[in-house]
């Protein structure tokens, strides 16, 4: 679970981050408008890093703080701070940890009466006392490297780091936890979990990815004035509730809801080709989740054209959902969406076949239907891609990246993007945390289910509230966001730190949607009064 939180409350859903360099262009652009960033920078970290010393020591004077400095700017925000802690009444060290340090930073703290000691690489007994000065610190200040990293962290830092990586006392990453990339939150080397990241600026992509958000601890964004500065962001955050067991805004405010007088198809049909003899539960789970979700009906397609009456999934199906219909495909009535693949394990498959290359209405694919649609893209076949939300995880994503001849990536995110690019689908890349990524190159990290969501079935729930969400007229992208939020949260609940299973997830979808939209009246439609029944005014997200 992430303890991922930020402060101060931003009042959007989402969190943006950005790119380092465009980070770094903003700074550039404000420095020359005359205002002292760092001084702001270093103010901002003295007053978080007083904050904790209170709530952890009990108090700022008198406590030991330890500031790990690296050769750049971002050492001279930690021995700024510094000087200002040493001004509080604590007692601060700063470790030199690189040839050269901040020179203003360390001639500040110096004149604040703070320690200053360079431990010498190659010295075994200096690198040791440094070590044991960082177990004994009350705070350690990470500012050992920002945005102007590259790699791991080398020499006497790597060596520091990799001694105390394991203590327990708090940490202050300055700007970001030091062997974070800071563009794609990939580790490097030693790094020393934070429980708080102040961040300079704007938050940086690498700390809100998967790999970087579990180092990253309590976010906290400085704000420099830098807004007019910024392009796009790189990337969107989804925010929970204030628990993961709560969802958050961006469901009350994009989740579809009926207009008084509805009808089904007003609130969506959804066609499930799901499960067949050897999966059959999957189709259960999709189903009973796009039920939970607030579909209008759902059909059933049952494999292999078999009618209803001797179809042995559909009775399974029926008792989880008893108003849904069970239809062969020759007979499907009109949907407005589908899901197709889950527990689906013939490649020929017909159902697959007629979602992705007959018909047009929107669609989830999922599972055994994924590498049909990176086949049909190869062959040109695929119909209108742009109607499509691919739901791979990691394994999937590669056999997908493999059918369609992409280049090996490193980071799953980036064939994730390869694959939206060579596919026009977007896709969300289920993991422990969900990856959302659209054609029109939007990015959005939705913060992950308990580790115990890593269990058979989940996909399949996944699947059903993406789907309902389609049928009732929400954007691919929009719908996989959503999806994967909700997903998430429901997990949170089927869990409360213990085991789960799917189906129990699937329990729970329900009343998060409820209480997320619980603020707002039911049947009097929707407060933009927009579209008479669903909305969706177009955004991608
Ligand atoms: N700009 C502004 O207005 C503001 C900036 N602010 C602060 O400045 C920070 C950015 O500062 P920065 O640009 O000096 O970069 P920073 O990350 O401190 O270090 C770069 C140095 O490290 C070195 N180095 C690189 N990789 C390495 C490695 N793996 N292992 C070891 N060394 C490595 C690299 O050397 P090189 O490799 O280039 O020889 C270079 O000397 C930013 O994060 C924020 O904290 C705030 O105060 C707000 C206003
Ligand atoms: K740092």
């Amino acid at each position: 679970m992430s303890t991922l939180t930020w402060t101060p409350d931003a009042p959007g859903e989402l969190l943006p981050g950005w790119r380092a360099a465009d980070v770094a262009a903003a700074d550039a652009a404000r420095l020359a408008t005359g205002v002292d960033l760092m001084a702001v920078a270093a103010h901002a970290l003295a007053g978080r890093c007083a904050a904790l010393l209170r709530e952890r020591a009990g108090g700022v004077s008198g406590r030991a703080v330890v500031l790990l400095v690296g050769p750049g700017n971002n050492g001279g925000d930690a021995l700024l701070a510094g000087a200002s802690l040493r001004r509080r009444g604590a007692g601060v060290t700063a470790l030199l940890l690189a040839d050269r340090a901040h020179e203003g930073g360390v001639a500040g703290l110096r004149a604040a009466g703070g320690r200053v000691i360079r431990p010498h690489p190659d010295d075994e007994a200096d690198l040791h006392h440094a070590a044991d000065l960082v177990r004994d610190a009350d705070l350690v200040v990470d500012g050992v490297l920002g945005i102007g990293a590259r790699g791991a962290v080398r020499g006497a830092a790597h060596d520091l780091l990799e001694r105390v990586a394991l203590r327990g006392g708090a940490v202050v990453a300055c700007d970001l936890p030091s062997g974070l990339d800071p563009d794609t939150g990939a580790l490097s080397g030693p790094v020393l979990p934070a429980d708080v990241t102040v961040t300079f600026g704007a938050a940086k992509a690498g700390l809100l990815l998967p790999r970087g958000r579990h180092v990253v601890g309590e976010l906290v964004v400085v704000d420099l004035g830098l807004e007019e500065h910024l392009p796009d962001p790189a990337l969107h955050l989804v925010r929970d509730g204030g628990a993961p067991d709560l969802p958050g805004p961006h469901v009350a405010v994009r989740w579809p809801r009926p207009w008084r007088d509805a009808d089904k198809y007003a609130r969506g049909v959804l066609g499930v080709a799901a499960g067949d003899d050897r999966y059959p539960g999957a189709a259960v789970l999709a189903c009973s989740a796009a039920a939970a979700s607030g579909v209008g009906m759902v059909r059933y397609v049952p494999a292999d054209g078999r009618a209803a009456a001797v179809d042995p999934v559909g009775p399974l199906v029926l008792r989880a959902v008893p108003e849904l219909l069970v239809q062969p495909l020759a007979d499907v009535g009109r949907v407005q969406a589908w899901v197709v693949g889950p527990g689906v394990s013939e490649p020929d498959d017909p159902r697959v076949r007629h979602v992705l290359e007959e018909a047009d209405e929107p669609a989830v694919v999922d599972a055994g239907a994924l590498q049909a649609a990176a086949r049909l893209t190869r062959e040109g076949t695929l119909r209108r891609p742009d109607r499509l939300l691919l739901t791979p995880h990691r394994g999937e994503l590669e056999r997908v990246a493999g059918v369609l001849g992409l280049e090996r990536r490193e980071d799953a995110v980036d064939t994730a993007r390869d694959v939206v690019a060579r596919t026009g689908a977007v896709v969300l890349l289920k993991g422990a945390d969900t990856v959302v990524l659209t054609p029109e190159g939007r990015t959005t990290v939705v913060p992950g289910g308990p580790p115990w969501l890593a269990t058979a079935g989940a996909g399949d729930v996944l699947a059903g509230v993406a789907g309902a969400l389609l049928a009732a007229g929400t954007a691919p992208g929009r719908a996989a966001t959503l999806a994967a939020h909700v997903h998430a949260v429901a997990a949170h609940r089927a869990s409360r730190g213990g085991p789960l299973h799917a189906a129990l997830v699937a329990d729970e979808v329900r009343g998060v949607v409820a209480d997320a939209l619980g603020a707002r009246v039911p049947g009097e439609g929707l407060a933009s009064g927009g579209a008479p029944v669903l909305w969706d005014d177009g955004a991608r997200d």
